[in-house]
């Protein structure tokens, strides 16, 4: 089994180990290196996985992942090019790191060392998320497939040109956080209306799970899915000229633009 490190424990780190060990990864082939003490020892009480130092972590693993946040970035993949990486195993770094570009870390490792650059998403800690690969400069088809092969049981995986990647994160690396918030605000709305909150909850999360099974399932697109709902002079078509004539489609396409620029921006500062 592939050896994994996991540099990083927060959000992102702990969704990425939780949704490998439910797919079936052994808990002795993953390792954590988390700085915060308290929160390691959490991991490893909840998951019974090993924590370590990076240096350790970075020693013993095939693949070892970044999943610190960019300001960290430059500091730990220093730390890791400085332990005793092992010339005789095929060893790779996948960073999973928002607006850090491969060509970053690139010099500071040992001469043709493969990067491979991820944005997954949050949705993976239930197996349903979507992972998408950009390969750095030295990172040859079989690192690829290792990592396809890797994320695959955590979700969709898809693969695209590194300079596209600000754009996914925007899209997929950001998007739970739009439907949760579209969540939040039917809720409210609901509860405005006069349900209960606990009634509203209910109803928005099953309507969200239901749509989000008939756009994987059906071979319909959105707005033919839309169409289906809305009926002629009908309660749908009221509330959606609303969302219109409120600037829902301009707001998002905002929203993704600001997250985009923000990624590139974070890839610039994390110097
Ligand atoms: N959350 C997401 O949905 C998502 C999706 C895609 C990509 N990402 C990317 O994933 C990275 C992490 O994001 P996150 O949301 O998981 O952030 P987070 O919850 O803040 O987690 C980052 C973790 O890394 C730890 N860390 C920092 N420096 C370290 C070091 N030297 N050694 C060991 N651990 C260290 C932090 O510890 P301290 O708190 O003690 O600093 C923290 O626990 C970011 O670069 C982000 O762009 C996140
Ligand atoms: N979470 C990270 C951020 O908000 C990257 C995508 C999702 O910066």
């Amino acid at each position: 089994m592939t050896r994994i490190a996991v540099i990083g424990g927060g959000r992102i780190g702990e969704a990425l180990i939780a949704g490998l060990l439910e797919s079936g990864h052994a808990v002795r082939d993953l390792v954590v290196a988390e700085k915060f003490e308290s929160r390691a020892a959490e991991l490893a009480s909840t998951y019974g996985i090993l924590t370590t130092s990076i240096s350790e972590a970075s020693e013993n693993a095939d693949v070892i992942v970044l999943a610190v946040k960019p300001g960290d970035a430059e500091s730990v993949v220093t730390e890791i090019a400085k332990t005793d990486l092992d010339g005789e195993r095929e060893q790779l770094i996948v960073s999973l790191i928002a607006g850090v570009p491969t060509a970053k870390f690139e010099p500071k490792l040992p001469a043709g060392f493969p990067v491979i650059r991820v944005m997954p998403n949050t949705p993976m800690l239930v197996g349903e998320g979507v992972s998408v690969l950009a390969p750095g400069r030295y990172a040859k088809a079989e690192h690829l497939e290792l990592v396809r092969t890797i994320l695959s049981s955590v979700g969709k995986v898809v693969t695209v040109k590194e300079n596209q990647l600000d754009a996914v994160t925007a899209v997929s690396g950001s998007g739970p956080a739009y439907f949760f918030l579209v969540a939040e605000a039917m809720v409210d709305a609901g509860v405005g209306l006069g349900l209960s909150r606990d009634v509203a909850s209910a109803l928005v999360v099953q309507t969200m799970v239901g749509s989000a099974a008939m756009l994987d399932r059906s071979d319909e697109t959105p707005t033919e899915l839309r169409y289906a709902v809305t009926s002629p002079g009908g309660t749908t078509a009221a509330a959606v000229r609303e969302l219109e004539s409120n600037g829902l489609r301009a707001a998002f396409f905002h929203a993704l633009s600001a997250a985009k620029d923000r990624s590139t921006e974070m890839g610039i500062t994390a110097e």
